[in-house]
């Protein structure tokens, strides 16, 4: 393990990764393991863990002490079964970890370093009692984190059925959620029966993992649930989805129905992708980008404003009666540090002239953004001489080089056409259009909808192109995908002329429509809840 050249765990979110000097020395003895197990790849890995029990917590997860989390350090320089294993410790208040109340183990299971003792009343430190349980989920599945709950519904759902040594599932949209799994796939997972002691479960649980090689999750029967997966994003996503689907049988046997045999729907067709312009800025090589901008993205103090020429507003402002701004949207000043510290040229292109497109850079909501660009460019996307003025003048040999940029679909051909390698718009909110013609934010596909920042969105046209695909995050995230629900979404701003549109996975949702199976509507009467659409 070479730990000095160690960059940030790209396997963390941002907001946990520590910045701090790695230790120079390769492991070669035990003192210099223990060294490596406190470097910040590892201390990112115990600040995930330690925020996971928290999250967990709040879930009803790991109330009471009960319930563990494990997840492996990320190295890309080992092989997944050779790399370090972070663990909550034994008999503690799971939403008040830290991370240095971490236990990290070798992939053996040999502790490198114990948590420091607190003092009374808290008992001294311990590493759960889950650890091998755990390390056989690692071992044997190569699982990246592993997550043992104590949740209600993975409790009460092996009680329902004493004699059942299995848990099954079937026609339940959840289902998706579980790695290897369909819509139309039954789920079935292994019950094994409770012991005194955690570690007693070992052999039951390792023939459990052995038999169902399918299974990511073993259900202890009035205890608890141990799940895992290929990463802390598909252990904690399945786990999410096993809870639910836990929750819904539960209460399917309350309404005194029989849950294997929920009908499903086989008649619902697959979602088509979205067909349309999706432009990854990252993707692909680009010695430079050129910006358009046009009116749309100027905010005046009065609207009356709007129709006069922009060289007037200019000279208005000069003689401070007005305040001019170019407003741009949150993400513009963040790309356009990003590509200039990336070394990438970034140009304005406009129709105004330069001295214009200077002074708007310089007043904008941001401030002054005139250093992150090199240069300005008067032209029309129509004229091709304009652009081939500037591949002239910018010096790339291949057109293709050039990234065009602009909130307008027509300009954004008609640059393509000039040979610049595609166009995708910024974003662009013009409040002259009718709302049919507005764009549309979409959240991403697969993705942990709690953890989600703007930066993460789709932006569409109103007719469904992606305009604005969010950029790739390093692994374990997924590549960004637009969602799934978007065929959906865009029949009901059309047809409906919403203005937003939400759906929910919430189980009341899904099992109002299990309840009467052969019904093709839900109807409410002599309700004091109306139902608005
Ligand atoms: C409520 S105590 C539960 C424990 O005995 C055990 O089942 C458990 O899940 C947690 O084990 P721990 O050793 O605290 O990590
Ligand atoms: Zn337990």
């Amino acid at each position: 393990m070479e730990i000095g050249k160690r960059s940030s765990n790209p396997y963390v979110p941002k907001h946990l990764r520590r910045k701090c000097t790695p230790i120079e020395s390769p492991i070669t003895s035990s003192k210099a393991a223990n060294a490596y197990a406190e470097t910040y790849g590892v201390y990112d890995t115990k600040a995930l863990v330690s925020e996971l029990c928290k999250q967990f917590y709040g879930l009803g997860w790991v109330l009471g002490t009960g319930g563990s989390v494990s997840v492996k350090v990320f190295d890309d320089k080992e092989p997944k079964s050779d790399q370090l294993i972070v663990m909550s410790p034994s008999g503690v208040q799971k939403e008040r970890m830290m991370p240095e109340d971490m236990y990290v183990l070798s992939s053996d299971g040999v502790v490198l370093s114990t948590p420091r003792s607190k003092s009374y009343p808290y008992n001294s430190p311990k590493c759960s009692e889950c650890t091998p349980l755990f390390l056989q989920a690692y071992k044997i599945r190569n699982a990246g984190a592993v997550i043992h709950s104590h949740g209600i519904e993975s409790c009460l759902v092996t009680m329902l059925r004493p004699l059942m040594k299995e848990f099954r599932i079937k026609h339940m949209e959840m289902i998706k959620g579980i790695e290897g799994h369909g819509y139309h796939d039954e789920l079935v997972i292994p019950i094994i029966e409770n012991t005194a002691k955690e570690g007693e479960l070992i052999d039951s649980f390792t023939e459990a993992i052995r038999s169902y090689p399918k299974s990511t999750a073993v259900l202890v029967r009035n205890h608890g649930v141990y799940i895992w997966g290929e990463t802390w994003i598909s252990a904690k996503t399945q786990a999410e989805c096993y809870h639910y689907l836990f929750d819904a049988a539960v209460k399917l046997h309350q309404l005194g129905l029989d849950w294997p045999s929920t009908p499903g729907n086989d008649t619902i067709c697959s979602v088509n992708t979205v067909r349309g312009l999706s432009l990854n800025l990252l993707r692909g090589v680009r010695s430079c980008i050129f910006i358009g901008i046009d009116i749309t993205h100027v905010s005046y103090l009065s609207d009356a404003l709007c129709s006069l020429a922009i060289h007037k507003l200019v000279s208005m402002f000069r003689s401070q009666r007005y305040t001019l701004q170019l407003r741009l949207f949150d993400d513009v000043p963040k790309a356009l540090q990003m590509w200039h510290a990336s070394g990438i040229k970034v140009y304005i292109f406009s129709g105004y002239c330069r001295k214009v497109q200077q002074f708007l850079f310089h007043h904008t909501n941001f401030g002054d953004l005139r250093k992150y660009l090199s240069g300005f460019f008067e032209g029309n996307a129509k004229d091709r001489r304009s652009f081939k003025e500037i591949f002239l003048t910018v010096g790339v040999d291949n057109p293709a080089d050039i990234l065009y940029v602009t909130d307008n679909l027509e300009e954004a051909n008609d640059a393509e056409a000039a040979g610049t390698g595609g166009s995708v718009s910024i974003k662009v909110h013009d409040f002259t259009k009718s709302n049919s013609d507005q764009l549309i934010v979409m959240s991403p596909s697969g993705v942990q909808k709690e953890r989600m920042v703007p930066e993460d969105m789709y932006v569409l046209s109103s007719n469904g192109v992606v305009l604005l695909t969010p950029l790739p995050k390093p692994y374990p995230y997924k590549f960004p995908k637009c969602s799934e629900c978007t065929p959906l979404f865009l029949q009901a701003y059309k047809i409906r002329k919403a203005g937003a549109v939400i759906y929910s996975h919430g189980i009341e949702a899904c099992l109002v429509t299990t309840i009467r199976p052969l019904m093709k509507e839900f109807r409410v009467i002599l309700s004091s809840i109306n139902v608005y659409a």
